[in-house]
């Protein structure tokens, strides 16, 4: 077995203090939905005297028992994974009344990357932008030695432990490369948007560290946009989507097949149009 693989299995590694007991779980808030379930900010609280720890707790949706066997695999790889720049794993919970499992992990308490940098745009300077990626960089390469494709990586799935640390988040679409391939293939194409998804993702559905690569590339748009609305990925694609379209159509072989430029007039009108959504 692979070096990696030993790594990962953390069957005769399970503690006892991994496990949470519901009744000292204390719900303060939610902190985030995605289409999996939800992430509740809780304190686990067994002396009842609020000097329990702050902890983030990821719940399935109880509808979504289909989703069991992939949060089982999520659990998995979160609690297998140690390093400064991925979310740390603190636990499972057992909520015996809906029968369903909580993973219990570290509280991050600035959020998501994408809220800090519409909150903080004006004090993050270039510097601080290249510590994140770096850091982003060093949870990938982490993330790649043990042979994990996250598939997901998103300036959404990074989150903010201080002014100077960010982390790398939510491992539910995270795969193990086979050790004879060198990418995952999907069987159906996956939930996340398609502007964070490399070529041969959305065409072969193949998965891959340099699939993650493209996705980190995103990333660093998002970052150097400061996650502006105005400027994000959907955006950015479907408006150079547009005038890539554009210019096809002046370079068209065959002078009669070239639009005139009041058509041309007109489709720089409506992509203005659509700008200013
Ligand atoms: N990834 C991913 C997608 C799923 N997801 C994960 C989390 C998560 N959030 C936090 N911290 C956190 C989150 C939001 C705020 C907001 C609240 C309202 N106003 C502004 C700031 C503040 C702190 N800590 C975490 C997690 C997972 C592990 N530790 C949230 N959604």
């Amino acid at each position: 077995k692979s070096d990696g693989f030993w790594r990962r299995t953390n069957m005769f590694k399970k503690q006892q203090q991994d496990v949470f007991e519901e009744r000292y779980l204390r719900f303060i808030s939610i902190l985030g939905k995605g289409n999996f379930g939800s992430v509740e900010l809780c304190r686990y609280d067994p002396w009842g005297d609020n000097t329990g720890d702050l902890v983030a707790v990821k719940e399935l949706q109880s509808d979504k028992k289909a989703n069991m066997a992939d949060f089982q695999r999520e659990i998995q790889t979160i609690s297998s994974l140690h390093c400064d720049y991925i979310v740390k794993y603190k636990g499972i919970c057992y909520s015996a009344g809906r029968l369903s499992t909580k993973l219990v992990m570290e509280y991050l308490p600035f959020g998501s990357l994408i809220g800090y940098m519409e909150k903080h745009r004006q004090n993050v300077c270039t510097r601080r932008l290249l510590l994140f990626a770096s850091q982003i960089c060093k949870g990938m390469e982490y993330l790649q030695s043990m042979r994990y494709v996250h598939r997901d990586l998103a300036a959404r799935n990074i989150l903010v432990a201080s002014d100077t640390l960010v982390k790398i988040a939510d491992f539910g679409l995270t795969k193990i490369i086979p050790v004879d391939k060198e990418y995952y293939r999907v069987t159906q194409p996956g939930e996340s948007p398609i502007f964070w998804y490399a070529p041969e993702s959305i065409s072969e559905l193949k998965f891959s560290h340099k699939s993650d690569v493209w996705s980190f590339g995103i990333v660093l748009h998002e970052l150097f946009s400061y996650c502006d609305i105005s400027r994000n990925p959907k955006r950015v694609f479907l408006l150079f989507f547009q005038v890539h379209s554009i210019m096809m159509q002046c370079w068209e072989f065959n002078s009669e097949d070239r639009p005139s430029f009041s058509s041309l007039q007109d489709m720089f009108e409506n992509s203005l149009l659509d700008e200013r959504e």
